[in-house]
């Protein structure tokens, strides 16, 4: 069975709803973008799919093992989260809080997990920095050493890229890559639809229209020709 799979989900908040009858499956590896105009329900469908937002219908399964706390996450980045007063180490370890349970400490294997995300990430050099004073493309990288630290197995990253100038934006883009090529399954909202074309394996396309599709089937749809056409005007 595929990692996940959405069944006829209909999002929304107080009952009334914002996307209806959304049907999808991730599988181990795939590495899906979900695309779509502002405010048509992404971030609400990543929420949905960390069981943080229940749907107003429909189903959302785990399947191949994945248990619920084995989804790292990385949100999208508000000004206060910038802001954040705790070191590098700090952040990067508070990953591992969905593990410890009733457990109120860091275990020896939490540190280790920690340790090792930190020199994936080629952070270690700035462990003891103050988040607040590192820069965005830093950030990043410190937020999906957290993310890493609670999966080996699906990433669920919400506009990674956003802010980012566009050499530390192709950094970013390189590394969730490689994280791709290791075996992590990535699910990422994005507003580039030029990367999501580039990198993704899947396209989960949401607004008015829906499409799910390898990115092959997307950039050779209606849909994602105009919205790819779109895009390009407005670039
Ligand atoms: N907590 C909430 N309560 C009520 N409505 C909400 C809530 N959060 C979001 N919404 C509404 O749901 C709709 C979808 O919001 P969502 O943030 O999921 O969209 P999005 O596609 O992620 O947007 P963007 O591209 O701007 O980040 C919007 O109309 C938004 O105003």
């Amino acid at each position: 069975m595929a990692q996940l799979l959405c069944r006829d989900l209909t999002l929304g908040y107080d009952q009334k709803s914002i996307l209806e009858h959304l049907n999808f499956e991730v599988n181990a590896g795939d590495y899906l973008c979900i695309v779509g105009e502002n405010g048509s329900g992404k971030s609400t469908l990543m929420k949905t799919i960390l069981g943080l937002q229940p749907p107003l219908a429909g189903t959302v399964e785990r399947g191949d093992g994945l248990r619920a706390n084995e989804i790292g996450y990385l949100p999208q980045q508000t000004l206060v989260q910038r802001d954040f007063p705790a070191s590098v180490e700090e952040i990067v370890l508070s990953g591992r809080q969905g593990r410890t349970g009733f457990w109120p400490f860091y275990r020896k294997a939490d540190r280790e997990s920690a340790e090792k995300n930190m020199e994936r990430m080629g952070i270690t050099a700035f462990r003891k920095r103050c988040y607040r004073e590192l820069s965005g493309g830093q950030q990043q990288r410190v937020l999906l050493a957290r993310a890493l630290c609670a999966t080996e197995k699906m990433l669920l990253l919400d506009e990674p890229v956003s802010g980012l100038d566009p050499k530390v934006t192709a950094d970013m883009y390189q590394l969730i890559q490689g994280l791709n090529e290791e075996g992590i399954t990535i699910i990422m909202i994005s507003h580039d639809i030029a990367a999501a074309v580039q990198y993704a394996s899947h396209i989960l396309h949401i607004g008015k229209k829906v499409f799910f599709g390898t990115r092959e089937e997307y950039q050779h749809s209606r849909l994602g020709e105009w919205f790819l056409q779109e895009e390009s005007v407005n670039a």
